[in-house]
């Protein structure tokens, strides 16, 4: 995919995307299979293992290395911090697609951890991996200051814990089968469940570099906006999408009577509204040229997703 960047006031380059992904994406798993070899008790690891390195589109770890660099930061120095963010991801799918939660038994075209390892094994992979991301950032991190460290940690636990995913995964559970879900409650949702963690892989990825706060504020605002688009598209693509698209069961909101854009406002509107947060997202980078072309590629990237 060759996308050009129509953000006014940018000249119109071509960036080519997919080799862009490709590199990144390949880049990212050599680092994630480093990260985590198998060692004893073998079961937990493997179980580890088979969700985190199931593929994925590794959007998390690509936007916290694209921003580092956009700060002046190197992809070295932001590794362990972007592999950190896919293992937390990984977490909270496990969890996510757990019986007691949405019980889903295909992810990323696979069986589900749950449905390979029991329950029992599963919430325990999710707990190991939510626990070695911290250890990873803190332990692996080169190249940047203790005290930028600490920032990162700081943020990142507050984008996983209940300020942020875990409280949008509780008001997602509590709002199931409700007919009178506002949209306040549903942005709620979106921002907390799915915006956390975007914005902190994008974040953390430029407070390692040292990034400037007007910088981390632009970049805040970024992410913000592709991240609730990111979760108005994942609910399009659930009902627009096959299962063999999207590696998981499509049609589950409807089934379980999830609240979700599409179902309140309909699919064009929904279309329009994540296309809108796109160029508002795009807007927050028009003063850093060329250097923020990955960063713009990649918001284009959440609305022209199949998968
Ligand atoms: C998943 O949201 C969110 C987290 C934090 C795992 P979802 O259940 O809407 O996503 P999916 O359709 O991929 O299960
Ligand atoms: C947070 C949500 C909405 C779950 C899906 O995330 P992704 O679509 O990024 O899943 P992978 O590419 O990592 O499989
Ligand atoms: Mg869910
Ligand atoms: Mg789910």
């Amino acid at each position: 995919m060759v996308l050009t960047n129509d953000t006014p006031s940018q000249p119109i380059v071509a960036f080519d995307l997919t080799a862009y992904l490709r590199d990144r994406q390949q880049a990212v798993e050599a680092a994630l299979e480093r990260a985590l070899p198998l060692l004893y008790p073998e079961t937990i690891y493997e179980s580890m293992r088979y969700s985190l390195l199931a593929g994925g589109k590794r959007l998390r770890p690509i936007l916290c290395l694209a921003s580092c660099e956009l700060a002046g930061g190197t992809m070295e120095m932001a590794m362990p911090t972007a592999c950190a963010m896919e293992m937390l991801h990984t977490m909270s799918l496990i969890h996510d697609d757990l019986p007691a939660m949405d019980n889903d038994d295909y992810r990323r075209g696979k069986l589900t951890n749950h449905k390979v390892y029991g329950d029992d094994i599963a919430i325990l992979a999710g707990d190991g991996l939510l626990t070695y991301a911290f250890e990873h950032i803190a332990d692996r991190t080169q190249g940047a200051s203790g005290d930028r460290i600490l920032q990162v940690i700081v943020k990142t636990a507050r984008a996983v814990g209940a300020a942020g995913l875990v409280g949008g995964q509780v008001v997602d559970l509590l709002s199931e089968g409700k007919p009178d879900v506002d949209v306040a409650t549903l942005n709620y949702i979106h921002t907390h469940k799915t915006g956390a963690l975007l914005e902190a892989s994008v974040v953390c990825g430029a407070l390692l570099a040292g990034a400037t706060e007007t910088m981390l504020q632009h970049l805040g605002e970024y992410a913000k906006n592709i991240g609730l688009a990111f979760q108005i598209v994942d609910d399009i693509l659930d009902i627009t999408a096959t299962s063999e698209q999207l590696g998981k069961t499509s049609g589950k909101d409807l089934q379980a009577q999830k609240v979700t854009y599409p179902s309140l406002w309909g699919i064009e509107k929904s279309r329009e509204e994540s296309k809108r947060l796109i160029r508002q997202a795009k807007a927050q980078l028009q003063d850093y040229g060329d250097a923020a072309q990955p960063l713009l590629a990649l918001a284009d990237f959440i609305t022209a997703r199949s998968y």
